[in-house]
């Protein structure tokens, strides 16, 4: 049988990455696919620039358009990253007839309803394995291995810059700038890196996990954002004594009244596997009914990982050319008119433990009056630990682990701790998960 003939759009990070792991494993692949899987024409910004893979043998063009209007492509693949051309340029291959396979989050998670829905009309697929987790096969394992199950919850390390910015930080003391300058060297951050550091590459995964996992429609703006940037060395410290490692998680939960969708740096016990997950690696936790706990560890992000995922899908998407479009797995993992309406709970009706560290003046009775704000408002005290103050600095700081409580329970007191006259700089408050 004649290759499938694939047309690139973006030679960068990823595109060469793709090039070089297609053209190196061919045999490998031709085996799996029952065809050859051959790039034939690829689009790039810059014609000049020195790439690092192979490119004999591709056409090369200055015009996307052209490659997504070639009759003779069966295959685009997308992976110039951004959103609205890549918006366009996938609707318009889409309506030429033609599949696609995408590593972009921000284009999925943002306009992923619209492009499935049309893509389905046409009788199309749209495959994105290497949007979340980069090279961890997690959208397959969750839309197709754990399709017997009812999926209550899942936890994960999805941002591979963010998380090797902490551990670099945490392990070797090293400079937030300096840490990023390497990640972005090493290919690893967006192009726009606040995206990495804001927790906004975060939440794209997130949404798109949630809706695989749960069978809701993708609803990126209801995910409730933070990032790393405020975490200081002091919690670092603090979370270390008192047993716990801090990452950057998203988590999406199942409840009785909604869908809990977070993002957000999370004190996790340093004995849970997801609190040793370092460096560039990802690892979501999946919990389910039937099976219990599965995680998934991989490379998140990178050249040849994420390649790796989306190599991976153009075998997919190869070897299901011929089948009928009803029978191939859904976008979203569920049927497209079985997603449920489930709202997606507000972050006051989150209930989570809480890490509160705070500044107070020395003196007698402030434990006490702190105590009293939290009992009075039904919050149980896990742990207190008080630091040795420092001699140049006349607060202390107190730093309280609570039970489980209701977002707006543990805002409330905060603001009330916050009115005490002892209290003399804003509160630290890191949420904490203990993955059970
Ligand atoms: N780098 C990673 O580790 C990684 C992992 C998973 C997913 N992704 C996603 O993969 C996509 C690509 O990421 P990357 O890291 O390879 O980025 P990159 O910036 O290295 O590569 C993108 C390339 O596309 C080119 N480009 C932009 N507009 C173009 C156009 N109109 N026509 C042709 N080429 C154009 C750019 O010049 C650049 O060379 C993004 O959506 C990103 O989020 C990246
Ligand atoms: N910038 C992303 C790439 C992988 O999606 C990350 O660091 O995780
Ligand atoms: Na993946």
């Amino acid at each position: 049988m004649k290759p499938v003939k694939v047309g690139l759009l973006g030679l960068g990070t990823v595109g060469c990455g793709t090039v070089r792991v297609l053209a190196r494993n061919a045999d490998e692949i031709q085996r799996r696919a029952g065809r050859g899987i051959r790039i034939v024409s690829a689009s790039a910004r810059d014609m000049t620039r020195p790439r690092d893979c192979d490119l004999q043998g591709i056409a090369l063009t200055a015009d996307a358009y052209a490659v997504v209007d070639d009759p003779a492509i069966q295959i685009v693949l997308e992976l110039i990253g951004g959103i609205e051309l890549a918006r366009e340029l996938v609707l318009r291959a889409i309506d030429n007839g033609k599949h696609v396979v995408t590593a972009n989050k921000a284009l999925i998670a943002l306009h992923g309803n619209e492009i499935f829905a049309h893509a389905s009309k046409r009788g199309v697929t749209v495959a994105f394995e290497a949007a979340v987790g980069g090279g961890i096969p997690i959208i397959k394992a969750i839309r197709e291995a754990l399709a017997g199950n009812t999926i209550e919850w899942l936890a994960g390390i999805i941002n591979g810059t963010g998380n090797f910015i902490l551990t670099e930080m945490r392990d070797k003391g090293r400079d937030f700038a300096d840490v990023l300058a390497e990640a972005q060297r090493l290919g690893y951050a967006e192009a726009d890196p606040t995206f990495d550091v804001e927790g906004i590459d975060a939440a794209h995964k997130l949404t798109i996990l949630a809706s695989i996992a749960f069978g809701i429609p993708l609803q990126f703006e209801r995910v409730y954002t933070e990032g790393i940037a405020r975490i200081s060395r002091e919690d670092v410290v603090n979370a270390a004594e008192l047993g716990y490692r801090i990452k950057h998680l998203g988590i999406a939960r199942r409840r009785a009244e909604g869908i809990e969708l977070r993002v957000h740096p999370t004190l996790v016990p340093h004995r849970r596997l997801l609190a040793n997950v370092d460096g560039v690696m990802n690892a979501v936790l999946v919990r389910a009914d039937a099976v219990g706990p599965t995680l998934y560890y991989g490379p998140g992000a990178g050249a040849e990982p994420t390649a790796s995922a989306v190599v991976a899908d153009l075998v997919d998407v190869t070897r299901a050319l011929t089948v009928d479009p009803t029978n191939r797995v859904p976008h979203l993992a569920f049927q497209p008119d079985a997603l449920a309406d489930v709202p997606v709970l507000p972050i006051d009706d989150a209930v989570c433990a809480y890490y509160l560290h705070l500044r107070a003046a020395d003196r007698p009775g402030v434990l006490a009056d702190i105590t009293r704000i939290l009992s009075e408002r039904g919050i149980s005290i896990e742990a207190v630990l008080q630091p040795q103050p420092d001699e140049e600095v006349e607060d202390a700081s107190i730093i309280i682990l609570t039970a489980v409580v209701q977002e707006a329970r543990i805002n409330d007191a905060i603001a009330a701790i916050q009115r005490m006259d002892a209290i003399t700089t804003p509160l630290t408050r890191i949420r904490v998960e203990h993955l059970k």
